[in-house]
């Protein structure tokens, strides 16, 4: 992989990212992970992992904990050389608590008004209740072998706020909910400890990956003010990451992300060209972390997070260990900023979630740039 970075373009004329989102897809053979940087360990980091210093007054501890995170001077918080602006903080969450938020993905975020890949094709009236009309045939034995898949299984993108238009690649001021409180009382905190004081959460994009789900080469671009940092969070199964540059065809530097794992692309990092071309079973030291979701968490005064009942988690469980979920929260709009009366198509989005087993594009992807081919 090393000398294929090396330029970037190949001798076939595909260009470098390509070919590593199609290398990193291969099943068979497997590909060799040997370069995949691990911030959980700190391997294949090659030199390249700096430590990053955090804002530690800018969240006190009881802040940090009723949101469900640790202590900041305790986080573990990197930069990756080549990327000012990139942040990756290896699992900054308290014990216990990835449990509430990954219920909040599944089956609250899932609810209307919010918007899904469902309601594409279906009547609001039976996108509904995602959470309910899937819990009774998820928590049955035989649930994972049955057929037709539940709601909740055919779930691959929900969006809050102003609700990403996936045709026109543009948000707009008529099609906006609410955006969830504790979602962005967790954003602010992350956010300000990184550094961003101020930031206003405006929209979330979630993406709900099976174990052969992947996610297109594509730049965040559609967002009005750049110079807010882009949020992310990942639950469940691990995935390997791209990070590529300003042009779509750089080549990237791939990095697993790991349950828990927070990831901020800021500064001259804002608009660089992502993908995320493959999701692994977690690790197994890891794993058992995971299955540690539900232990009990002692709640704060004045915590935004709730005890997550053990039915609810009997059914969260059960998802993750075949899924991931990455939320990435985004400020659209800067301060005083208002939408223009046309958005023109300029704020294009060019990414694309592939579901390898469908054969089908869930998400529009006119933009032949942003098509990977699978
Ligand atoms: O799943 C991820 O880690 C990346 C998601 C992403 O890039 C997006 O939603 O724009
Ligand atoms: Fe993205």
């Amino acid at each position: 992989m090393a000398k294929m970075a090396a330029s970037v373009v190949t001798e076939s004329g595909e260009d470098v990212f390509r070919k590593m989102f199609k290398f990193y897809k291969r099943r068979e053979p497997p590909p060799d992970l040997r370069e995949v940087i691990d911030f959980s360990s700190g391997a294949a980091s090659g030199g390249k992992i700096v430590p990053f210093k955090l804002d530690q007054a800018a969240v006190s501890d009881q802040e940090a904990a009723c949101v469900g995170l640790r202590p900041i001077r305790d986080w573990r918080a990197f930069g990756l050389q080549g990327y000012p602006g990139f942040i990756f903080i290896s699992n900054p969450f308290l014990r216990g608590s990835q449990a509430f938020w990954v219920r909040q993905c599944l089956k609250t975020y899932s609810q209307k008004p919010n918007v899904c890949n469902l309601d594409m094709h279906m009547s609001p009236n039976d996108t509904q209740d995602i959470w309910a009309r899937s819990v009774q045939a998820i928590r049955s034995p035989i649930s994972f072998k049955r057929q037709p898949k539940t709601l909740l299984e055919r779930l691959r993108w929900v969006t809050l706020g102003y609700h990403y238009n996936w045709d026109t690649k543009t948000y707009s001021a008529n099609s906006y909910t609410p955006f969830p409180a504790d979602l962005h009382m967790l954003s602010v905190r992350i956010t300000a400890a990184c550094g961003f004081p101020g930031f206003t959460s405006e929209a979330a994009i979630l993406n709900y990956y099976r174990s052969d789900s992947s996610l297109g080469i594509h730049v965040d671009e559609s967002e009005l003010d750049h110079s807010r940092p882009l949020l992310s969070l990942s639950f469940g199964q691990s995935a390997i990451f791209l990070l590529g540059g300003p042009q779509r065809q750089d080549p990237p530097t791939a990095m697993f992300m790991h349950s828990g794992d927070v990831m901020l692309m800021s500064g001259p990092s804002r608009l660089l060209y992502h993908a995320v071309p493959r999701i692994l079973p977690a690790p197994p030291q890891l794993a058992t972390c995971l299955e540690e979701l539900s232990c009990a968490l002692a709640l704060q005064m004045g915590s935004v997070l709730e005890p997550v009942s053990e039915e609810d988690w009997d059914v969260c469980s059960r998802y993750i260990q075949s899924s991931r979920v990455n939320m990435t929260v985004r400020q659209v709009l800067g301060p005083g900023q208002i939408f223009p009366l046309q958005t023109d198509d300029k704020h294009r989005m060019v990414g694309c979630h592939d579901d390898a087993n469908s054969g089908k594009r869930k998400r529009t992807c006119s933009d032949p740039v942003g098509t990977v081919d699978t």
